[in-house]
């Protein structure tokens, strides 16, 4: 993919980690922000500080908050705003994209309101047939990326041919790429685990220990099979790196805002000034009211998505989460509920 050019939409912490990993596999990359300062700040100083510290950005990485200069001559384009924001920025990027350009997001969550998946909002918005797009997803913190720590991801696209193509883009000795087939379940893995990570947080830093968060992280993979399995997805999706991979690295990392997100929750803070705090996108509290939802509409019991929307919308104190999910009815391990 050397000298060939790529656009990255937004200069978050994930997308400047990708554009990082496109810039160093030789791509030219421009990444789009709507903040002026800090698209200079990444051509003059090559430090995106707000989100990456003081990590050197790479050579062959500009920032623009021009969308007509990200995109124009971008042959692949990766669309990495938080979900909320999605529709916004791919119905400002539509009108300058290529008709042959190829387009993915790596962006976890669903749409508030309509519960769409990422990829149904983006062809939408850009006129595109689902079977055409992409997404990026998996165990990855943009802090240990940009910093080329050993990475494994999964792109899947309905079309292998557009699967494959994104793996060539990203593809290193750093990042390892695989494809999958099944994009409703790496999209449904992507989000739910976010709720888990909240969860996982709020355990740990209520002191709950080690046995709390290994159920939370088993009994989660089932209800995020459970939910997805019923939206289309295949089974074996969940035992991945969308699922269980992405589940693991959020539940433990130092680096995951909503694990953060958890653990400030158990301290007493009320969500708005855990938000306020964090400074970054936490997707796991839109997530918890859409996969609450979806769990209705689909029929599916989701035991600790509820408890945690009780938790974080409702008021319920932790400890009576934790009482209600242990005094739950007597079940077999692999029954539906
Ligand atoms: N940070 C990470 O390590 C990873 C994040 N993700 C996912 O990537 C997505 C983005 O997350 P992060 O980069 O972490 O978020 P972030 O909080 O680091 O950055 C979000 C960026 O979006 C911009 N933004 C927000 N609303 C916008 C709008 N309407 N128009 C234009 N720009 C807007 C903000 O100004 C900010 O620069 C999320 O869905 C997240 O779950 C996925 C894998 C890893
Ligand atoms: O999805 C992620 C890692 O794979 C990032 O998770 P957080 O948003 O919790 O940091």
């Amino acid at each position: 993919m050397a000298n060939r050019s790529a656009a990255v939409l937004v200069a978050g912490s994930w997308g400047t980690a990708l554009a990082a990993v496109l810039a160093r596999n030789g791509c030219r990359v421009r990444l789009w922000t709507r903040n002026l300062a800090q698209a200079e700040e990444i051509n003059v100083k090559r430090t995106n500080s707000r989100f990456l510290g003081d990590v050197t950005l790479p050579q062959g990485l500009l920032a623009t908050a021009s969308m007509e200069e990200a995109l124009t001559g971008a042959e692949a384009v990766v669309f990495v705003a938080p979900s909320a924001a999605m529709r916004e920025v791919a119905r400002a990027a539509a009108p300058y994209l290529s008709s042959s350009a190829l387009c993915l997001h790596a962006t976890k969550g669903f749409e508030t309101g309509t519960l769409k998946r990422m990829t149904t909002v983006l062809a939408e918005e850009l006129g595109r047939p689902e079977s055409e797009l992409a997404v990026l997803s998996g165990p990855s913190h943009a802090e240990e990326v940009v910093r080329k720590l050993p990475t494994t991801v999964v792109v899947a696209s309905r079309s292998l041919t557009v699967a494959q193509q994104a793996q060539d883009w990203f593809m290193n000795t750093n990042f390892r790429v695989y494809t999958n087939d099944d994009v409703t379940g790496v999209e449904v893995a992507g989000a739910i685990k976010n709720i888990i990570a909240l969860g996982a947080g709020l355990s740990d830093g209520l002191g709950f220990g080690d046995n709390a968060k290994a159920a939370l992280i088993t009994r989660g993979l089932a209800e995020i099979s459970r939910l997805g399995e019923a939206m289309g997805a295949g089974p074996l999706t969940f035992a991945g790196l969308a699922g269980v991979g992405d589940l693991i690295v959020t539940c433990t990392s130092k680096h995951s805002r909503n694990w953060r997100a958890g653990s400030l929750l158990a301290t007493g803070l009320a969500l708005g000034e855990v938000l306020e705090r964090m400074g970054m996108v936490v997707e796991g509290v839109r997530t918890t009211q859409a996969a609450n939802q979806l769990a209705q509409d689909y029929g599916v019991p989701m035991p600790i998505t509820e408890q945690l929307y009780r938790v974080l919308f409702e008021g319920k104190s932790p400890q009576q989460a934790v009482e209600a999910l242990m005094g739950r009815d007597r079940t077999h391990e692999r029954r539906e509920a």
